[in-house]
């Protein structure tokens, strides 16, 4: 990867030097600085010069990057070019084709399957993922307000719009209190003031010593996000 972000591609294409290892290490000792000034800890996630192969075809190589608390990064590139793949990397439903990826503290991710049950009410819905995460229902109201969605909280899910859709599953996302935010085009069907919204609760996460990677065609207002940008093969 080169020093903008750019993933090295093909085959004996020349990666950065491994530096995934040393930037692990270097998210540790980020880590433990933030845990001594109070924050929340318990966080990271590093690539290691991972690979990408899907249905036989290489998306990506030569992947390096470090997260730690209160980091950002924002994924961009065209259609297809692997985004969604490289958040399902993250997330551990994909295995890389090579190098390591590690992760530490819990995650959410957040893609176009809401998972949120369609058949019952929207705070049933987000409290059911809450409680499989030992949380509370001040978690689920807190995920709800959040995304300015309390008034529909005794809505069935299916009967939800496109956004208010979208706006729930970045609720769960909130009330599910996990440290690592995994997001993949949270903006689509956003309108501007749940955009503010979700910005807003995207600073509050990292300043209380969350990460965020997200994957956007748009921009998601991340201040000071590293920026991985995946270019076609
Ligand atoms: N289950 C799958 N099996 C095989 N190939 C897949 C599978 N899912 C996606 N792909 C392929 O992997 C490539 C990358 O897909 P991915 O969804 O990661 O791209 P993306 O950058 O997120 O695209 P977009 O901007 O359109 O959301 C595409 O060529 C796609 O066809």
């Amino acid at each position: 990867m080169d020093r903008d972000g750019r993933v090295a591609r093909g085959a004996g294409d020349a990666c950065d030097r491994p530096r995934g290892r040393a930037s692990f290490r270097a998210v540790r000792r980020r880590h433990a600085r933030a845990g001594r000034r109070g924050r929340v800890t318990g966080a990271a996630l590093a690539f290691d010069s991972v690979a990408c192969l899907r249905g036989g075809r290489l998306l990506f190589e030569g992947l390096n990057f470090g997260l730690g608390p209160g980091d950002a990064a924002l994924v961009i590139g065209p259609n297809g070019v692997g985004k969604s793949s490289l958040l399902r990397l993250a997330a551990g439903l994909l295995a890389p084709a090579a190098g390591t990826i590690r992760r530490e503290g819990r995650l959410s991710l957040a893609d176009e399957n809401s998972a949120l049950d369609r058949h019952v009410t929207l705070a049933r819905a987000i409290g059911f993922w809450v409680g499989l995460d030992g949380g509370e229902v001040c978690d689920v109201a807190r995920g709800l307000a959040a995304m300015d969605l309390l008034h529909l909280s005794e809505v069935p899910v299916r009967m939800l719009s496109t956004g208010q859709r979208k706006r729930a599953t970045l609720a769960r996302v909130i009330a599910g209190n996990a440290p690592l935010w995994l997001l993949d085009e949270p903006a689509n069907g956003l309108d501007t003031a749940s955009l503010e919204r979700l910005e807003a609760a995207m600073v509050a996460h990292r300043q209380s010593g969350g990460i965020v990677l997200a994957a956007s065609h748009q921009p998601l207002g991340l201040i000071g996000a590293q920026t991985l940008a995946l270019t076609a093969a």
